[in-house]
């Protein structure tokens, strides 16, 4: 039986006076891998900042495990992975103490115990960084930052794990632990919902794709194929000798 996990139904959502949701359906079911796609601007990061919260919705309706969003209170299901976000932020602290903090939704009392001390460890060691633990995050790379912030995500060992562009900004070696690690997760049972800017080496992992634009669901089915993705029907281009103002021409369902 399908058991939706995370449920939009006709949501709306301003930023500033700017409508950037125009009645969004997206649903999620348990186990399910999907991806949100679109162009920039096409209102993945805000769509997915409205689940969690932090975008209020001025129409439509919202559940996360089949409770209306206002009332959701059980966060450590949750996992969230900011987009391009540093887990630095200007604050010294370790890798370790990062991914703790990832970790207190679960603590009883807000103290960690042996248990939680298990858990921070495993999910240092899922991303790769186990050598890394003591290090300050600032002496790390970009990749290596968002491999911290996917620990942090993982500590809670949540049942569901949001993530806005983790390829976003990340070497290859990164993509690749990235990718590891997320395998790990579906075979787990973890239910996903990435924003992505292209499919990439998630691809195999993808089991549905939504695609927005302008604050529309356009797709909502099977992942468009990789290859020759900038040749489908729907592809934004703006050629580079286009005159100023120019719409761009509709190609492909990506960007
Ligand atoms: N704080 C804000 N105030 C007003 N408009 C905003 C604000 N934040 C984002 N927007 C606009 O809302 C629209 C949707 O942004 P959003 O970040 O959701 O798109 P996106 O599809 O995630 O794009 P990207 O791929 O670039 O991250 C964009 O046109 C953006 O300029």
């Amino acid at each position: 039986m399908t058991e939706p996990v995370i449920s939009l139904r006709a949501v709306r959502a301003e930023l500033g006076s700017r409508t950037v949701l125009r009645g969004i359906d997206l649903t999620v079911n348990r186990g399910e891998v999907v991806a949100l796609l679109g162009a920039n601007g096409s209102g993945k990061s805000t769509a997915v900042r409205t689940v969690i919260g932090q975008v209020p919705v001025t129409d439509g309706e919202i559940e996360l495990f089949g409770t209306p969003r206002r009332r959701f209170r059980d966060w450590r299901r949750l996992g969230y992975v900011p987009q391009r976000t540093t887990a630095a932020g200007g604050v010294p602290a370790t890798v370790t103490e990062v991914v703790a903090s990832g970790r207190l939704s679960r603590a009883r009392l807000g103290i960690l115990r042996k248990a939680d001390h298990e858990a921070i460890r495993r999910a240092i060691d899922l991303v790769g960084l186990a050598d890394r633990a003591k290090d300050s995050v600032n002496a790390l790379s970009g990749g290596q930052h968002q491999r911290v912030l996917i620990a942090r995500a993982l500590a809670s060992e949540p049942e569901l794990l949001i993530m806005d562009e983790p390829m976003a900004g990340v070497d290859l070696a990164s993509q690749e632990v990235l990718a590891r690690t997320l395998r790990g997760e579906v075979a787990r049972g973890t239910t996903v919902l990435l924003v992505l800017h292209e499919l990439g080496p998630l691809e195999p992992l993808i089991d549905r794709a939504v695609v927005l634009r302008d604050g529309c669901v356009l797709h909502d089915g099977p992942p468009p194929k990789a290859v020759g993705q900038h040749a489908l029907p729907g592809h934004d281009h703006v050629h580079p000798h286009a005159a100023p103002g120019t719409e761009p021409v509709r190609t492909g369902l990506l960007s």
